[in-house]
């Protein structure tokens, strides 16, 4: 049995992972948390979130390295807000638990922390901006478009539901780095364009976040060139996409010795080249 933690468990993604998991027989929640000083601290996960009694106590996340000793589990899996993860992580990480990171919006100096307290306390861990399967097979598409249409004008536009707190969202910057690595020419991203911005440059990779009512998350890359244009669109209907990759995700790493991982290595993606 996979004994996992869950940070972030009341939130959008935490409360659904973790129904996700009460429904595996090889996986089970051993403890939850959540902000520190959160009123519901110590009821019961299962019934906060609606699914009834799992017999696990909302921790809060002042509590994370004690309920770590005293729980064990094999894996943390943290949705929650990037300050937070890296806290997170490193005493998951000191604890020698494994990790699946979906959290986004990490400032360079925030990854740099991450990486070193997996890589110093030789934990495993998969991190992905997004887990879902059919997203990822879009990432592999655009290693195929970029390497065919790299001199074409490129340009992602994402939206998502108006509770998001980063911007722009960290499937797009991941789809924006696949394009640049794979692309002949130079890339450069512009985020946005306002005033006389004079002529599109063909370096440029344009980057917009749209915000607004409860859109679960929508990513469309355009590859414009002359006369003809190819659009590419992932649209999540529901966070059941995401939590159905974090799932693969567990099993996956649950069991790795050390390592930093991606949602590519947990489905093989990593084979198919063009
Ligand atoms: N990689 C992926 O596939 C996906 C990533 N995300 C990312 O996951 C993160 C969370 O998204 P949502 O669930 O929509 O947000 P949310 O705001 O609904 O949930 C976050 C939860 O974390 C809690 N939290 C904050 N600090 C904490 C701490 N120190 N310890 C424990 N819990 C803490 C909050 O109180 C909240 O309940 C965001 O960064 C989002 O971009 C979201 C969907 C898919
Ligand atoms: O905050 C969200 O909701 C999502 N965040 C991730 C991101 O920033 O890319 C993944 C997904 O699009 C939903």
């Amino acid at each position: 049995m996979i004994k996992v933690a869950v940070t972030g468990a009341l939130g959008r993604m935490g409360s659904n992972i973790i129904k996700t998991i009460c429904q595996q027989e090889d996986m089970e929640v051993v403890c939850a948390f959540e902000v520190p000083n959160h009123p519901k601290k110590g009821e019961d996960v299962g019934e906060l979130i609606g699914i009834g009694k799992i017999g696990v106590p909302l921790s809060t996340a002042d509590e994370l390295d004690k309920v770590l000793k005293e729980t064990k589990p094999d894996v943390l899996v943290d949705f929650t807000i990037a300050h937070a993860c890296v806290e997170n992580v490193k005493i998951a990480a000191k604890n020698g638990v494994n990790l699946v990171i979906g959290t986004t919006g990490f400032t360079e100096e925030q990854k740099t922390e991450i990486e070193k307290a997996i890589k110093e306390n030789k934990v495993a861990a998969v991190i992905s901006q997004n887990f879902a399967i059919g997203v990822n097979i879009f990432f592999k598409t655009l290693e195929f478009l970029a390497k065919k249409l790299g001199d074409y004008d490129i340009e992602i536009v994402e939206m998502h539901h108006r509770h998001k707190k980063d911007a722009p969202s960290g499937t797009a910057l991941r789809a924006a780095e696949i394009i640049k690595a794979n692309r002949s020419v130079d890339s450069v991203f512009v985020f946005g364009r306002k005033g006389m911005t004079g002529e599109r440059k063909k370096e440029e990779i344009g980057i917009h976040a749209l915000r607004g009512g409860d859109v679960v998350g929508d990513h469309t890359v355009i590859f414009a060139g002359d006369g003809e244009r190819i659009e590419i669109t992932h649209r999540a209907s529901s966070r059941q996409a995401f939590v159905n990759g974090v799932i693969l995700a567990i099993r996956f790493v649950a069991d790795k010795k050390e390592g930093i991982y991606n949602t590519f290595d947990v489905l093989g993606l990593n084979e198919i080249k063009f």
